[in-house]
């Protein structure tokens, strides 16, 4: 059996008592977690089953993460994220590889790994639904060996970045999806861990309490520096909280940059432009030939479309517009986001492919 009990994350042993202030001003005057990495992930794969049937769910994944990093991580259904994840947390014993974190071999040494790293996991049931939220956020701080008294700023402080405050003293089961989903986060933080993994923080919440969450994580990681592994299939989350992106496939990693090197793979430029009228059959076959355009959407008032063009080529295409008669009305910049980043690196991967030749 190779899968530990995910209760054991929340019931690791106590380690000494925490000072009120001591945790922020140690960390700050640490040179051990200046420049190192406080998350170190070493040649770590993982093979289920045997023989045949074996599935190479990771493959030799290396990777650090530098202290107050938020790292996202992305990948298609299957490419290995959630057993990444549960091997960081110790949950899932890897074939090969070690996870260090802040100095400790997670695997080597499960109950001081379990104290220097939690999550909130998609699916689980994290906190305790009969307990009131201010009594979670306790007893999940003293699972850290925190004395929750110690503390008691810091936690209402979490309370009211969560937007908590008012219901500080209601039963969890009382509390709606979204801010059941909080009070899992805040007692997460109120553990103080040296890294914060958080899988799939928005799913399941309307747009609203989605965007709000967004926001209110964005807050607390400013304001606390934490080193956050954030898996989400939700690219506006990613985009907003994450400095650094790890982009999985196939086990494997194929992407690994800041976000903003990221938006900048694309050597080309994406326009949006508005025409007046109808376009020929003739000028939009013309201009699919020269150009990389998507969508021709509208007909008769105007028509809109989108165009993929490197360096100086909005100006060549303006001249075809206007030598085929057309009257442009309007051209907007796109921004490229992640969504698009992931599709391209994805995609490109997969081009690059030799076919397979199948066998008999
Ligand atoms: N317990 C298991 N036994 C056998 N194979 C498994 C097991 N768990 C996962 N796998 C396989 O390992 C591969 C990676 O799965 P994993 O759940 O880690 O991917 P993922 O990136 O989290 O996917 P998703 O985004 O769909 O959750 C998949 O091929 C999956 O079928």
């Amino acid at each position: 059996m190779d899968s530990r009990d995910e209760f054991t994350l929340m019931t690791a042993d106590s380690g000494s008592l925490h000072d009120e202030e001591t945790d922020r001003e140690t960390a700050a005057t640490d040179p051990t977690t200046d420049d190192e990495s406080v998350l170190s992930v070493r040649n770590l794969e993982k093979r289920y089953g045997r023989g045949d049937d074996a599935v190479e769910a990771v493959t030799d994944l290396t990777f650090d993460v530098e202290p107050g990093t938020v790292v996202g991580l992305l990948g298609p259904n299957g490419a290995g994220k959630t057993t990444t994840i549960k091997m960081l947390l110790g949950l899932i014993i890897p074939t090969a590889g070690s996870v260090e974190v802040a100095g400790i071999d997670v695997h080597e040494n499960l109950s001081q790994g379990y104290n220097s790293i939690s999550a909130v996991l998609e699916g689980a049931r994290n906190v305790y639904w009969r307990l009131t939220v201010k009594q979670n956020v306790r007893f999940f701080a003293s699972l850290s060996g925190i004395d929750p008294n110690d503390r008691a700023s810091y936690h209402t402080e979490l309370l009211d970045l969560f937007d908590l405050t008012e219901k500080a003293d209601t039963a969890v089961r009382e509390l709606s999806r979204g801010q059941k989903q909080k009070v899992s986060l805040a007692c997460t933080f109120a553990r103080e861990t040296d890294v914060v993994v958080l899988d799939e923080p928005t799913l399941g919440l309307d747009v609203e309490s989605g965007l709000n969450l967004r926001q209110e994580l964005n807050r607390i990681v400013d304001e606390y520096g934490t080193t956050v592994i954030l898996s989400s299939h939700d690219m506006d989350v990613i985009e907003d909280l994450c400095d650094r992106v790890i982009i999985m496939e196939d086990g494997e990693i194929v992407a690994d940059d800041s976000v903003s090197n990221l938006l900048g793979v694309f050597n080309q430029q994406c326009y949006e432009i508005t025409v007046d009228g109808d376009l020929q059959e003739a000028t939009r076959r013309r201009l699919r030939t020269e150009y990389e355009v998507e969508e021709f959407d509208g007909q008769y008032e105007s028509t809109r479309f989108r165009a993929r063009v490197a360096d100086d080529g909005i100006y060549n295409l303006m001249q075809s517009l206007q030598s085929a008669g057309v009257t442009v009305d309007t051209i907007e910049t796109v921004r490229p986001d992640l969504e698009e980043v992931f599709l391209e690196v994805t995609n490109a991967r997969h081009a690059t492919r030799p076919a397979e030749v199948p066998t008999r």
